[in-house]
């Protein structure tokens, strides 16, 4: 008998979700349509059947070629998205860096925003006024931090919010490809710290076309070919599936 429990963090099961292409927004057509009782759109399934688990602590790296599911899965496991059937049950707190900074408010201050959106993610104000330093250190952006983010330069405000992001105190983190923005010293500082909290224990679930970044913070990769799973393995073999 094992003396070491896995606990799940999170379970995806039989999951499939599917989206309608609607190629004719033309009035006139879409009347024709609907009087002729056909079918508007071509729908087809972003996800087809996927099931998987991640244990406490796991670092997985969904992989994919474009258009074959990944952030459709990954915002199903945030919560942004239901499935049409199956279901997505996880245990802990969550920090979705899918979106990074789309609780940004261009007519406030960075200041003003790094509150915000610290309480957006789940963070109570104590907390953000204990780490503003740490966040603010961590963006480099100090002398800009009292100016409204709609002045900011794309890579500014992308730091800001992956500040926010990476301080607050999730079990489980989603990281939706952010690392293609930002500088490459910024790059370095963001890996950095996603490796630290998943030497901490975090759980992560990775979505990148960057696969020498993903060999190195993922131990496990699961690849998904028009929407269903096809490998569910080492991080190594998944990646030469890529290649
Ligand atoms: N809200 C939506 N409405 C309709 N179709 C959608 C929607 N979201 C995603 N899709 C479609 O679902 C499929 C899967 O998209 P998804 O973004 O999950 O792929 P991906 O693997 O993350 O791709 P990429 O590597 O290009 O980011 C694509 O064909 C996409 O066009």
């Amino acid at each position: 008998m094992s003396t070491t429990t896995t606990r799940t963090t999170i379970a995806v099961q039989q999951v499939s979700k599917r989206f309608t292409l609607r190629h004719d927004h033309r009035l006139k057509n879409l009347a024709v349509a609907a009087f002729r009782g056909k079918d508007l759109g071509n729908s087809f399934l972003a996800l087809d059947d996927v099931g998987f688990e991640v244990a406490q602590g796991e670092a997985v790296a969904l992989l994919g070629l474009n258009g074959s599911g990944k952030s459709t899965l990954l915002k199903l496991i945030s919560g942004v998205m239901s499935p049409d059937s199956g279901q997505v049950l996880v245990r802990g707190r969550i920090a979705g860096l899918i979106e990074v900074g789309a609780g940004f408010h261009p007519d406030l201050t960075g200041r003003e925003n790094v509150y915000l959106n610290g309480a957006i993610l789940g963070m109570d104000e104590a907390t953000i006024a204990a780490r503003f330093d740490q966040i603010v250190a961590f963006s480099e952006i100090e002398r800009f931090i009292d100016t409204e983010v709609k002045f900011y330069s794309s890579g500014m405000f992308l730091r800001l919010a992956f500040a926010v992001a990476v301080h607050t105190d999730p079990e489980i983190f989603l990281i939706d490809e952010i690392l293609a923005v930002g500088d490459a010293p910024f790059q370095a500082k963001c890996l950095a710290r996603i490796r630290e909290l998943r030497d901490e224990g975090r759980t992560l679930v990775i979505v990148s076309h960057d696969l020498d970044m993903v060999s190195q913070l993922c131990s496990r990769g699961v690849v998904l070919e028009h929407g269903r799973v096809v490998a569910d393995e080492d991080v190594h073999a998944a990646v030469a599936r890529l290649r």
